[in-house]
């Protein structure tokens, strides 16, 4: 530490004095001047700083500079003379220093100012000794509340932080509390100052979140909306016990890795859309739109514009400015075309082109907007049919069928039914404000004994009947609280040609003889009866199973 001497106590060295008085690097160790009532002299008294009227009082003292704010003439030679060993230094030539000091300081005082971040700045002793308006206005404490008072007094925990500075020498990043009057959320970071090796004090930097956490919470929100737009099923959704249903769910699984588009096949109500909505969730495209449209429940009139948009003034009651369509909707994500055999021809004409293009023009437009888009189609309808009858576009059909995937009727999987009927049990409890458990075992029975032509749909028709015959507080459901049609169906193959209506009812008949047949003549070798008709052994696997065959 240097030790200063001032000469002189007027305005000038009060000045000085002012300057130095609590500087860390220097300690004035005596203030002179003849004048006992001189400003400077007074407060250096208060300071407890020795004071004089003489310089020739600190002879022999070990000094190391002297300030000469005396103004008169002659006085620096007589102290350089006087104290050899010491630097004496004109006042005025320091005056100009502190003034350069002064500016540079009231610069960055302006810079501090006008920050948004609000910014608190403690001294070597821990008090605060400057904040900007910005601490002001979030915190509520004034210049008069906090300078050159402790930092842990009355900003609480905030200023903790600039004493765990002082204490450790070290930053301290992203700490996390509440400040102020009305508690508002903050993160403090907070740095040593060091001069010369040495902590000299702690600026702190505070950022309000109270206004980050309500956007976050907005956030939030809006993802939450966006899911309800997003697919809403994935494959843990689905139950699939049986084997059949198990191939099914690694073919859809495969499906949802690949960048083709994809068939669903299968009876009504046997889970297409459930399957549809868990491949996109599986797919890279999960996190853009899910487009659902059912073909079958816009008219046709309006189907073209739905899908592919139109342009202002396309026609009369048009919307202004025109309107996206599904495909532009959909883009980047996938668009589910359910029934899809119940599309128009001129409507699959122009979904055949956009399919090639990957592009769309809207109704009334001339301008291509390319669509980046996955379809995922569905259909109960016989395409194959469709197609010889001409309703059904041959290329669209190759186009889309790519990778079918055939989702086979409930009651080719009867493993299936005791987990589906426990599964949407689960469920329905909630829609229904019930708490049952689970299901007795003659209520199953009774559910496996019958034949789901409504598919799962219809079983998760009767369970939620069945539960509302339930009691609030019963916890298990009896074959008495379901309501089930007892159907007899006649053996397929006691059934009268006549009756069959339908040509895959008709396909499947004939499909399974062929295969009874073929498993009776090489004595129901499966290799060999696969060999025969030309199918993979899996298929054949698949297809005994399906047909209940006993071999
Ligand atoms: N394997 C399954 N696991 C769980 N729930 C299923 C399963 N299959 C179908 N469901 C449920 O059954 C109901 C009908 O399924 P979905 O609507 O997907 O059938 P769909 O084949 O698309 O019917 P449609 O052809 O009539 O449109 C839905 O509530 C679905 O969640």
């Amino acid at each position: 530490m240097h030790h200063l001497l001032i000469v002189g106590a007027g305005h000038g060295g009060t000045e000085v004095l002012h300057a130095f008085q609590r500087s860390p690097l220097l300690t004035v160790i005596g203030v002179v001047d003849p004048n006992e009532h001189a400003i400077g002299v007074q407060l250096a008294k208060r300071g407890q700083i020795r004071v004089e009227t003489t310089w020739t009082a600190f002879e022999g003292t070990a000094i190391d500079f002297i300030i000469d704010a005396t103004g008169e003439h002659g006085v620096l030679e007589q102290l350089i003379q006087f104290f050899p060993e010491a630097a004496v230094l004109p006042g005025e030539f320091v005056r100009v220093l502190l003034e350069r000091l002064a500016e540079k300081e009231r610069m960055l005082e302006a810079i501090i100012h006008c920050t948004s971040e609000a910014i608190s700045v403690a001294d070597q002793a821990g008090e605060t000794m400057l904040i900007n308006p910005a601490y002001t206005r979030m915190t509520g404490y004034t210049e008069q509340d906090v300078i050159g008072k402790p930092a842990s007094a009355d900003i609480g925990m905030q200023e903790s932080v600039h004493l765990r500075v002082l204490e450790t020498g070290e930053s301290v990043r992203d700490a996390r509390m509440k400040i102020g009057q009305d508690r508002r959320d903050i993160i403090v970071n907070a740095a040593p100052v060091v001069v010369d090796g040495q902590v000299r004090g702690s600026v702190g930097v505070i950022r309000d979140i109270s206004e980050m956490k309500a956007l976050t919470k907005e956030l939030k929100a809006a993802k939450q909306k966006i899911r309800t737009l997003e697919a809403k099923y994935t494959f843990d959704d689905i139950i699939a016990e049986s084997e059949p249903m198990r191939f099914v769910v690694d073919q859809a699984k495969l499906a949802a890795t690949m960048p083709v588009n994809v068939l669903i096949r299968g009876e009504s109500g046997t889970g297409k859309e459930l399957f549809a909505h868990a491949i996109h969730a599986a797919s890279d495209r999960r996190y853009e739109q899910f487009v659902r449209v059912n073909c079958a429940a816009i008219a046709p009139s309006l189907l073209e514009s739905e899908l592919f948009g139109y342009e202002e003034g396309a026609f009369s009651g048009a919307r202004r400015g025109g309107k996206r369509g599904y495909f532009e909707e959909a883009h980047g994500g996938s668009l589910f075309l359910d029934e899809i055999g119940e599309l128009p021809l001129d409507v699959q004409a122009k979904l055949l082109r956009v399919l090639q293009e990957n592009e769309v023009v809207r109704v009334g437009g001339t301008k291509a907007v390319p669509v980046d888009v996955r379809i995922i189609a569905a259909t109960n309808a016989n395409l194959e049919q469709k197609i010889i009858t001409g309703e059904f576009r041959e290329d669209l059909y190759y186009r889309i069928n790519r990778l079918p995937i055939h989702i086979p009727a409930l009651r080719e999987r009867p493993d299936d039914l005791s987990p589906l009927a426990t599964h949407l049990l689960r469920k329905l409890n909630q829609s229904y404000g019930r708490s049952v458990e689970r299901i007795s075992e003659d209520a199953l029975e009774a559910i496996r004994k019958q034949t789901w032509k409504g598919n799962v749909r219809e079983l998760e028709n009767v369970i939620g009947r069945a539960l509302i015959f339930t009691d609030k507080t019963e916890q298990v459901l009896r074959k008495g609280h379901l309501q089930l049609v007892v159907t007899v169906t006649p053996k397929r193959s006691e059934r009268p040609k006549k009756e069959i209506k339908h040509l895959s009812d008709e396909m499947s008949y004939v499909e399974e003889q062929l295969i009874r047949e073929a498993l009776d003549v090489v004595n129901g070798n499966k290799t060999e009866a696969a060999k025969q008709l030309g199918i993979s052994l899996r298929a054949l696997y698949y297809k005994v199973e399906r047909f209940n065959i006993q071999c």
